[in-house]
């Protein structure tokens, strides 16, 4: 595990207190609002900043302890780092810029020069400097850099937010095949719920300087009374999925999970394979009665669990299901038309066009590593994934069949 366990006052005023652990592998995203404490997290974890006292540790690595009298400098911490802007050096070029990660790195090379460069798919880049680069293929070669310094745990502070809508659709899929390649722990800073739901497996909610809720996606994003705090965001349920069917005629994939079946637009993973389903609150309708001639898709039994008001004319109704819950924003005014209180049966009513599903990482409940397969494969931007290459001298990835 990554323990994290520090205090730290700084002179504005701003305190940061924080204990949570995260996986030591996969992707855990520290998300809150700006200015919450993400960066300093991982400014401490890095040893940029000092903690007043308290205790990291990566696995039996122990960067700092204040009471053992242990603070490892940055150096020794064999941590990797990217920032929101590349830093590049403009003087260098790509190909020394990488080889400059690769000379400082005092671990041992398991992470290979031809192995990162063709995972990020910067060969062609190598003469070049860092001025003749686009912001996203500046951030590839950074993220390539950082690998080469042979981290033990990748830090990645919004690597992107300077990045528009296009150039983040372009270097995601990057940051998936990095999650999926290397069995290296990554903690990763967000705003943006969409980069979470598709990166990481584990959140740290971060507000005022705290972590107020830590754990697995679906458990933490699905919590209403998080909403204020961290700031809005498409609340909703996360469901960790498996892939049962392919309709290619109508473009759907049918999805289990413990309460039942989905029907949801297509899944770019085989039969069998993970998938996580994002079910917007919004999106979910509430009917008293079994809905017979209705359009919608997908139709779930469950018994109201809980109504909580929400922001302006909305309440959140947590509908218990046999096993797990799903949420349903409704306005005030059909709780009342409609008596709606906890214990009543409902069934809640999905379209299958508002589900949004992805390839679930390797890190999700219930899911082990799995190579991109050839189905998921087929729905990625071909031009943005070479060909997979197992880092030669690292670990490799476990197959499951
Ligand atoms: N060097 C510093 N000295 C004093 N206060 C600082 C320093 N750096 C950051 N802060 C303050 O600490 C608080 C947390 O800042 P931090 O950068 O960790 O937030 P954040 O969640 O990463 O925000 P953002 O998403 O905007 O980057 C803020 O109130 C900020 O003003």
């Amino acid at each position: 595990m990554i323990e994290i366990d520090v205090c730290l006052a700084r002179n504005t005023g701003f305190r940061l207190e924080v204990n949570f652990s995260a996986p030591e592998r996969g992707v855990t995203a520290l998300f809150g609002r700006s200015g919450s404490g993400k960066t300093t997290i991982i400014q401490v974890v890095a040893g940029s900043v000092r903690p007043d006292r308290g205790r990291i540790a990566v696995g039996d690595d122990v960067f700092f302890d204040s009471e053992q009298g242990i603070d490892l400098p940055m150096e020794r911490r064999g941590v990797g780092y990217v920032f929101q802007d590349a830093r590049l050096f403009p003087h260098m070029t790509v190909e020394n810029n990488l080889r400059y990660g690769e000379r400082r790195s005092r671990r041992a090379r398991t992470i290979r020069f031809d192995a990162v460069v063709d995972m990020l798919g910067i060969g062609h880049l190598l003469k070049r400097r860092p001025h003749t680069l686009s912001g996203g293929e500046k951030q590839r070669v950074a993220i390539g850099r950082a690998l080469l310094s042979q981290p033990r745990l990748l830090l990645m502070d919004e690597p992107l937010a300077s990045l528009d809508e296009m150039r983040k659709g372009e270097i995601l899929p990057y940051l998936e095949r990095l999650r999926d390649e290397l069995l290296l722990p990554i903690l990763y800073v967000s705003h943006s719920v969409e980069e979470v739901l598709r990166l990481s497996d584990a959140v740290a909610a971060v507000a005022d300087g705290k972590v107020i809720a830590c754990g697995g996606l679906a458990d933490v994003l699905s919590q209403p009374e998080l909403l204020p705090v961290l700031g809005r965001f498409d609340l909703g349920t996360i469901l960790d999925c498996t892939v049962t069917a392919h309709d290619e005629e109508f473009g759907l994939s049918t999805v289990s999970f413990p309460d039942g079946e989905l029907r949801v637009p297509l899944v770019g993973r085989p039969v069998g394979a993970a998938a996580r389903v994002r079910i917007r609150s919004r999106d979910v309708s509430l009917s008293l009665s079994r809905p017979i001639d209705v359009s919608v898709t997908n139709r779930l039994s469950g018994t109201i669990a809980s109504i909580t008001r929400a922001e302006g004319p909305f309440s959140d109704v947590e509908v218990a299901l046999a096993h797990g819950k799903l949420h349903s924003l409704v306005t005030q005014e059909s709780v009342q038309r409609l008596a709606l209180e906890p214990g009543m049966a409902v069934w809640a009513m999905i379209k299958a066009v508002t589900v949004d599903s992805r390839p679930a990482g390797f890190n999700s409940p219930g899911a082990e590593f799995r190579s991109p397969s050839p189905v998921s494969r087929r729905h990625q931007p071909a031009a943005t994934l070479p060909a997979l290459r197992v880092i030669a001298g690292g670990t490799p990835p476990r197959e499951t069949s």
